[in-house]
C-alpha cells in the first residue's frame, strides 16, 4: 500500500490566471473507467499494472545503461518551453511567402550518455533538453523485456471496447525538472503513462476552441494554443480568461486517458527531479456521423473547411478575410 502522504506541494506547480477542476482518479478494475472513456472524458487510471515493470525499475541511469546505443532524437529550448512546430509547414505551399518562422526549439541527435550527462551537469540559465523515443527494436534487452510485460490484455481491451484505431506508437519522454509542453491537441487517443517523477496536466475539452486560439492549420504550430499561459496577451485573446480546463498531478504508476482532440498542456514540477513517461498513441476510431454532432468532431470539420480553403485561395492571407465577409453580421 503505498502512503498516501503526497510527493509533491503546490510551490512545485507554477501558476496561471486560471483556476481548475480535478480529473477524476479512479481504480482500474472501477467500471466507472469504462463510463468515461465511453464518453470521452479524462480520467487518471490508478493502480494499474499497465507499466508495472517499468516503474518497478527505470530510472535515468537505468536507461542510461539499457536504452541501446543509437542516437536519440532530444529537443532542445533556450527556456523551460517545448513548443511543438512540424517543419513540413515551414516553406509548405500554403505558405507561400515561409513567413519568418523561428523555431522555438531545435533537434540535436545525442547518445543517451550524452544526454544524461548534460542533465547531471545542468546549471540555471542553460538550454533545456528533453528526449524523445520510439520504444521500439532499437532499445536494449532489459526494456524490451520490460516492454513485452505491460499489461497489454488491459491496453488492448480499452482499444477494443472503446473502438479505438491501432495503436500507433509508444514513444518514451525523458523530461527535466520543470519543462512544460504547452497547451495542443493530438489527433489520437492517448494512454499517458507516468513511470518516474511527477507531471502537472492540465486538459480542456475540444469546445474550449475558442477560449484557447490555435495557430492557423498551415502555420508549423499548427494544433498549439497562441495564448502564453505564462503571460496572456488579453488584448489578442480576450475569452482565454474564461477557459475552462482539467488538472491532475500523475506520479509513477498513474496513467491519464486524454482523449482525442482534447487540448493539454504538461510540466514536470518544479524542482522534482527529471521524469520518464510512456505514451501510447491509437488512431481514433471510425466516426460515425451521429447527430448532434460532438465537439471534437466540429474541430475536425472546422479544419477540414480551414485546409480547403487555404488550398483553392492559394494565399492564407486571403482565408480570415473571405471568412470574415462570410459570417460577420450574416450568422449572428
Ligand atoms: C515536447 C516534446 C518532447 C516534443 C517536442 C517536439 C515535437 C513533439 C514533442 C512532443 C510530443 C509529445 C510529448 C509528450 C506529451 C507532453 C509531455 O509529456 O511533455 C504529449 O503531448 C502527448 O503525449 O501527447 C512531448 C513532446
Ligand atoms: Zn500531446
Amino acid at each position: 500500500m503505498t502512503s498516501d502522504k503526497k510527493q509533491w506541494d503546490y510551490s512545485q506547480l507554477r501558476k496561471y490566471d486560471l483556476n481548475f477542476e480535478q480529473i477524476p482518479r479512479v481504480y482500474y478494475k472501477d467500471s466507472k473507467i469504462d463510463e468515461l472513456l465511453a464518453l470521452n472524458r479524462p480520467v487518471v487510471i490508478t493502480g494499474s499494472n499497465i507499466v508495472k515493470p517499468a516503474c518497478e525499475r527505470w530510472n535515468l541511469e537505468f536507461l542510461e545503461d539499457h536504452l541501446g546505443n543509437s542516437d536519440h532524437t532530444v529537443y532542445v529550448s533556450r527556456n523551460h518551453v517545448f513548443k511543438y512546430y512540424d517543419e513540413k509547414k515551414i516553406l509548405s505551399k500554403s505558405n507561400p511567402k515561409g513567413v519568418k518562422f523561428k523555431p522555438p526549439t531545435r533537434i540535436v541527435e545525442m547518445k543517451v550518455y550524452e544526454f544524461m550527462q548534460k542533465i547531471r551537469d545542468w546549471r540555471h540559465g542553460d538550454d533545456r533538453i528533453y528526449l524523445q523515443q520510439s520504444l521500439n527494436a532499437s532499445v536494449g534487452q532489459a526494456i524490451a523485456e520490460d516492454f513485452v510485460r505491460f499489461d497489454w490484455q488491459y491496453v488492448n481491451g480499452k482499444q477494443d471496447k472503446h473502438n479505438w484505431g491501432p495503436l500507433t506508437s509508444n514513444l518514451l519522454f525523458v523530461a527535466m525538472e520543470g519543462n512544460v509542453t504547452p497547451c495542443h491537441y493530438d489527433e489520437q487517443q492517448n494512454f499517458f503513462a507516468q513511470v518516474y517523477g511527477y507531471k502537472r496536466c492540465i486538459l480542456f475539452p475540444p469546445n474550449q476552441f475558442e477560449c484557447l486560439y490555435p495557430h492557423p492549420i498551415f502555420h508549423p504550430h499548427d494544433r498549439q494554443s497562441m495564448v502564453d499561459f505564462e503571460k496572456p496577451d488579453y488584448n489578442k485573446f480576450p475569452k482565454f480568461k474564461q477557459a475552462k480546463g482539467f488538472e491532475t498531478v500523475l506520479g509513477p504508476g498513474d496513467v491519464l486517458y486524454i482523449p482525442i482532440y482534447w487540448w493539454h498542456h504538461v510540466e514536470s514540477l518544479l524542482s522534482g527531479g527529471p521524469t520518464i513517461t510512456i505514451n501510447f498513441w491509437f488512431k481514433g476510431g471510425p466516426t460515425n456521423i451521429e447527430y448532434p454532432l460532438n465537439d471534437h468532431q466540429k474541430v475536425s470539420i472546422m479544419r477540414n473547411i480551414e485546409k480547403m480553403l487555404v488550398e483553392v485561395l492559394q494565399d492564407p492571407k486571403e482565408v480570415g478575410p473571405l471568412l470574415r465577409t462570410m459570417v460577420l453580421g450574416r450568422f449572428t
